[in-house]
């Protein structure tokens, strides 16, 4: 039953932000008039538009912009994770999360494509999470193998997006706002945010953030929670969006998550609590398992959450780290059957293993992958057990 409510409230949260609705509510065309979020474009000006997408909402953006604009579109390219087909826009299957010779090429296609470009010319370049993997073009001299090591070394060291993004920017020829200057073309930017605080200085390692072209934060987690909390606000005593920034390694994540949901608990009987952001870890060992279910595992170290408390930890992309699963439930029955099934949970951690740690105990949450990106969740219910 909780398990469905969390269910839910996940999904609440993830659709709103998914492509079909974050174009719906901010892109319209009306008589050849363009109006993206608050500014207007006058189609007839220019003599193409293209659209550009890179990202793990990349192909279900470039779909959806599509089905609005139609033959009005010239032609473009959606670097995406699918194998899959537009009519418009070329797509190009990618990879995700380590770069490989594929982001290379598709790093090459993109300047391609926007170098061939005229000052007449419109783009819409749509930006999500998961960019900077998908499209790549090293400093000259960087050989793939100096590449491979430098950034997978950085991947793993459990520094932070921003940090990470520095890195990444600072061995590319397209990071940083430089695929920008390879156009003429006006470049609008429509950007969904897996980036705390929707720092735009590091979103995709701020492809095309250089100071001529207009960004705009289309979807972000604050969007997200805002639907989860509305859907739930009549069933329970109390709702409250707690941060949308979490930064914490996980440990301390777990240790901030387990003060805030006590003080609740002994003040409400019945609450929906929101955390969104995106912890980081070490990745010391060869385990199954992302940042979202050791976090969980890590709640359950020490005390127990008391009866009525059940959580959810979950990617908002339906991935977490090198796992099938998006993230894993805790509820009251779940201590029972750790004890029953004997199983350790410090040798899961050390073992970077939170996956198959939650699988034997049927408490992982394993979906298909959302096609949208606004980092992660974790949502704390407290009702009465039914
Ligand atoms: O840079 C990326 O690809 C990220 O996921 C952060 O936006």
């Amino acid at each position: 039953m909780s398990k469905e409510i969390l269910e839910k409230l996940y999904f609440k949260a993830v659709n709103k932000v998914k492509a079909k609705n974050l174009i719906q509510n901010n892109i319209s065309l009306k008589d050849n008039i363009l109006t993206l979020v608050d500014t207007k474009y006058d189609l007839a000006k220019y003599s193409g538009l293209y659209i550009f997408s890179v990202g793990k909402a990349s192909f279900s953006m470039a779909r959806e912009v599509e089905k609005l604009l139609k033959d009005k579109i010239t032609g473009g390219l959606a670097v995406c994770l699918e194998e899959k087909k537009l009519k418009y826009i070329d797509t190009f299957k990618s990879s995700h999360p380590l770069v490989t010779k594929r982001s290379f090429k598709a790093g090459n296609l993109l300047i391609e494509k926007m170098s061939s470009l005229s000052e007449k010319d419109l783009v819409l370049f749509f930006l999500s999470g998961g960019a900077s993997a998908m499209v790549e073009k090293p400093i000259e001299g960087l050989s793939f193998k100096d590449f491979e090591k430098v950034s997978t070394a950085v991947l793993k060291s459990g520094v932070d997006i921003k940090v990470l993004n520095s890195v990444r920017k600072s061995i590319s020829q397209i990071k940083g706002g430089k695929l920008a200057s390879y156009t003429k073309a006006k470049c609008l930017t429509l950007v969904l945010s897996d980036v705390i605080g929707d720092d735009l200085n590091t979103i995709g390692s701020a492809l095309m953030y250089d100071k001529k072209v207009p960004h705009y934060i289309i979807g972000n987690n604050k969007i997200a929670l805002k639907e989860a909390k509305e859907s739930i606000k009549n069933k329970v005593e109390k709702t409250k969006i707690i941060t949308t920034k979490l930064n914490k390694n996980t440990k301390s994540a777990a240790k901030y998550i387990k003060e805030i949901v006590q003080k609740y608990d002994n003040n409400y009987d019945s609450f929906a609590l929101f955390f969104a952001g995106e912890t980081t870890t070490k990745v010391k060992a060869n385990g199954i398992g992302g940042r979202n279910q050791e976090l969980a595992l890590r709640l359950l170290e020490e005390t127990q959450f008391s009866e009525n408390i059940s959580i959810l930890c979950a990617g908002s992309d339906g991935i977490d780290g090198n796992s099938n699963s998006a993230g894993a439930f805790i509820d009251k029955d779940i201590y029972s059957k750790i004890k029953k099934m004997n199983l350790d949970k410090n040798e899961y951690l050390k073992n970077c293993d939170s996956n198959t740690f939650f699988k034997k105990l049927n408490y992982d949450f394993t979906i298909k992958a959302t096609g949208t990106n606004v980092m992660d969740f974790i949502f704390v219910l407290k009702i009465k057990r039914s």
